[in-house]
């Protein structure tokens, strides 16, 4: 496999604080799962991948350059319908009006909020807001499509409502990075685990080798005190 992302020496200081130390990384797995203990770096680390951070030393390497969308812990949605909200992101891509209306419907059908389309986007549920978000997401058909905790604050049946639509974005080809607290999430989604500590990368390993035959004892640590 080639990597469709090289990492090389990436540093960020912010206040004299050293946030991300020293990573190299190369990603070919099709779905990423970052694991690691609050202030890890991981919300960092994907916001440097995905361009919303500068690196104050290193470099990142795309052998091609691929088209990102991201998908925040909580929504941000406009003041206007579900349906709205999709159209917008395409409208800003260039397309058409009767094209982005077509593909703005088609992307709340695959997430399952047709009948919503016309509701306002700020009174869905926490649930349904999340998977208008990854709607607009998709609906731009994003090669790299990274997640922050998108079910961190959701109950556990729209979490899986929300895991099922990663699983759907996923099976269409689309590259999947996220983080997640929620370990048998990680299990389900990951090809491959990326765990960083404290700003450093300590482990990349197959998801199976991960939960069974953590390398390095601050996985194992780590995991000892994730699982009940
Ligand atoms: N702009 C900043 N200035 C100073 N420190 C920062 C800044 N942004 C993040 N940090 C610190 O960097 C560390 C890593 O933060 P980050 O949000 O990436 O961690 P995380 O692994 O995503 O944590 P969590 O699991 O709690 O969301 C934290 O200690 C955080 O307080």
């Amino acid at each position: 496999m080639t990597a469709w992302l090289a990492i090389e020496r990436l540093g960020l200081t912010e206040n004299s604080t050293r946030i991300i130390d020293d990573v190299s990384l190369q990603f070919e797995a099709q779905r990423t799962v970052v694991l690691g203990p609050n202030g890890a770096g991981k919300s960092t680390l994907l916001r440097l991948i995905h361009g919303l951070l500068h690196p104050s030393s290193g470099s990142l390497r795309w052998p091609q350059p691929l088209t990102q969308a991201m998908v925040f812990q909580r929504p941000v949605m406009l003041r206007t319908t579900a349906l709205a909200n999709v159209i917008y992101g395409l409208k800003l891509q260039g397309h058409a009006a009767s094209e982005c209306d077509k593909r703005a419907r088609a992307a709340l059908a695959r997430v399952g909020l047709a009948q919503l389309a016309r509701r306002p986007a700020r009174l869905l549920s926490g649930g349904e807001q999340q998977r208008a978000a990854l709607a607009r997401a998709w609906a731009l058909e994003p090669e790299l499509l990274i997640l922050d905790e998108p079910t961190a604050s959701l109950d556990p049946a729209s979490s899986r409502e929300v895991e099922r639509v990663i699983n759907d974005i996923a099976a269409a080809g689309t590259r999947i990075l996220m983080t997640t607290h929620n370990l048998a999430q990680a299990r389900r989604i990951a090809e491959e685990i990326v765990f960083i500590d404290r700003g450093r990368i300590v482990e990349q390993t197959a998801v199976a080798n991960f939960f069974t035959q953590p390398q390095t004892e601050a996985a194992q640590r780590f995991l000892q005190e994730e699982i009940p």
